[in-house]
């Protein structure tokens, strides 16, 4: 039996599919069109999900998804995902987003071409009958000289914008992240705001994600901003456009028409407001990305990301936590293990209820992709902490902040006296305590407790003894070890000369009984005794 089960819930490329289940530890199933109820009733079952935008991935789901770890979107817009209900439950959302830029830029193409020469209405007149009031009727505009407004200047607002240069249009862009060095080398105008972009523009392209901020960027003001006579072209989500807002500025003329591939309610319902116009537009059923490069690119992709995450870990395109490509995990996976390691020695040394934990980066490793090695130690010093077993990597950050601890990092480039070193520390008011380790080999190992050097393994059951540094403590505490049947694997001794107090560090065999521990603190100049697994 398959390790892993994966629900495919739209249509993705058999290929695809093929991908997953020729994986030995994968099988998965292909079930498409399931009302929610159904989706809802069998998601537990399965490990990771993967959908285009047909499937509504709501908090419900998650709520029953209690194996669930990935749900794989087969494209770029997740709003079709709960985002946030995603992360609460730990489960890491991954789209595709390269796989249908060319296709979907193609698309809002054509509908630019196919507004501005009335296509679609003058192939319907052909149809009825009507040639000769047709040619009459649908006189169109050259796109030559025009002015277009890029909303959106990402993936496919800029492949847009390449094939708009070669019809001689004259771009301006809007993008909150465009700089003008990237709006020069893509000869574009950069605007500072949406409204100087669609100020007297002949057409507007949006190629914006819908979100809270995006929701009716082209509002009824904007809409008059632009030229007589202008078109307007949407390929990216329908709730970016105020429809009824635009159906008036095409029925007063100021608007010509619009191209429009998608709709604030899909599908839309068959008497939908823009529908009833006998103007210059054209409609098609969210088709952006509906080619056989686009398809079998993305359900490729998808496929062999939730492949890789569920068999190695591997995490691409995640769009709720960083990324992590095989070169990446390759290079820091042994940080991974130790930072794992250093939040659960923390959990047991450090602070009660602290107010931050701080994971700094030394020398070369400050350079390295880290982003998900803080989150392990957040992770491990969580879920050692919690007995809920609700934290893991994708929810800790959440989980640490309704518990109001902060998770800051830093990166140092100077050596210390290793050559890299991931110190983790916590912190509660003036309070800090500190642990650190590096790579020796290949091998990650501790190296520092409260600031006493140490050198341990990062996996075991240790014995970790702080003592008045006097002779005969050790030899005490390994006698009672030795009574209890313990045999010591390895023994790390740290001194802190200005206060006269040292510190063990004990690897046994298997964890300390109760009693046991109580002995060993009962041992005169014992100053504190823990065990901790590793
Ligand atoms: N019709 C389809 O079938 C189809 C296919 C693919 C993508 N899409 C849609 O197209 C959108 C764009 O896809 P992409 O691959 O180019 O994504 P992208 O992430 O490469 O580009 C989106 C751009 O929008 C910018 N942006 C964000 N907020 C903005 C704002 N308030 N104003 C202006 N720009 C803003 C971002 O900075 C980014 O550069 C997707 O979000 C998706 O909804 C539709
Ligand atoms: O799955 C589709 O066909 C639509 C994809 C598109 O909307 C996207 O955001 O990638």
């Amino acid at each position: 039996m398959a390790t892993y089960r994966v629900l495919v819930s739209d249509p993705i490329s058999e290929i695809g599919v093929a991908a997953l289940n020729a994986h030995p530890d994968i099988s998965a199933d292909f079930k498409t069109g399931l009302p929610p109820e159904e989706l809802i009733s069998i998601i537990g079952e399965y490990d990771a999900l993967v959908v285009r935008s047909q499937t509504k991935v709501t908090a419900e789901v998650f709520a029953a998804a209690k194996k669930l770890r990935a749900v794989g979107r087969a494209g770029v817009g997740v709003d079709n995902i709960d985002r946030a209900a995603a992360t609460d439950h730990g489960v890491i959302v991954m789209n595709t987003p390269t796989g249908n830029t060319i296709s979907t830029a193609e698309h809002a193409f054509t509908l630019m071409l196919s507004t501005a020469r009335n296509i679609a209405p003058a192939h319907a007149e052909v149809l009825a009958g009507n040639f000769k009031a047709a040619r009459k009727a649908y006189q169109g505009i050259e796109l030559n000289g025009k002015r277009l407004a890029v909303l959106g200047m990402g993936r496919i607002g800029s492949e847009f914008a390449k094939r708009a240069q070669a019809f001689n249009m004259k771009v301006v862009a809007y993008d909150p992240f465009l700089t003008q060095s990237r709006a020069d080398e893509l000869k574009v105008e950069l605007a500072e705001s949406p409204d100087i972009a669609l100020n007297g523009a002949d057409v507007v392209t949006l190629h914006v994600p819908l979100t809270d901020d995006t929701k009716h960027i082209l509002n009824e003001a904007r809409l008059a901003s632009m030229n007589p006579g202008a078109i307007v072209v949407n390929c990216a989500r329908g709730g970016l456009i105020d429809e009824p807002a635009l159906k008036a500025a095409i029925e007063s003329g100021h608007i010509a028409g619009c191209g429009l591939d998608v709709f604030e309610e899909e599908p839309p319902p068959a008497d939908h407001i823009l529908f009833g116009l006998n103007k210059h537009v054209a409609f098609t059923p969210h088709l952006g990305a509906s080619t056989n490069e686009a398809q079998e690119n993305v359900g490729i992709q998808v496929a062999e990301q939730i492949r890789d995450f569920l068999a190695t870990g591997e995490i691409r395109n995640a769009i709720n936590m960083p990324s992590l490509d095989a070169a990446a995990l390759a290079e820091v996976g042994p940080y991974l293990d130790l930072a794992g390691s250093l939040g659960k020695l923390l959990a047991k040394l450090g602070p009660e209820n602290p107010d931050s934990l701080r994971v700094s980066y030394h020398g070369p490793l400050a350079k390295k992709d880290t982003g998900l090695v803080s989150r392990k130690a957040l992770t491990a010093l969580l879920s050692a902490r919690r007995s809920d077993g609700q934290v893991n990597i994708v929810n800790a950050p959440a989980v640490a902040q309704s518990m109001g601890l902060d998770l800051t990092e830093s990166t140092i480039s100077a050596q210390t006296e290793f050559n890299e070193l991931l110190v983790a520390e916590l912190r509660k008011g003036d309070q800090r305590f500190r642990v650190a380790g590096t790579i020796i080999g290949k091998s990650p190992r501790i190296v520092e407790i409260d600031r006493l050097f140490v050198d341990t393994n990062i996996k075991g059951e240790f014995l970790i003894v702080k003592n008045d540094d006097r002779p005969g403590i050790v030899g005490a505490v390994g006698t009672l070890l030795g009574s209890a049947q313990q045999n010591i694997a390895n023994l790390s001794l740290a001194r802190n000369k200005s206060d006269g107090n040292a510190l063990t560090v004990i690897e046994v065999d298997s964890p300390l009984s109760a009693e046991l521990m109580d002995s060993i603190r009962s041992t005169p100049g014992v100053l504190s005794a823990t065990g901790v697994s590793l």
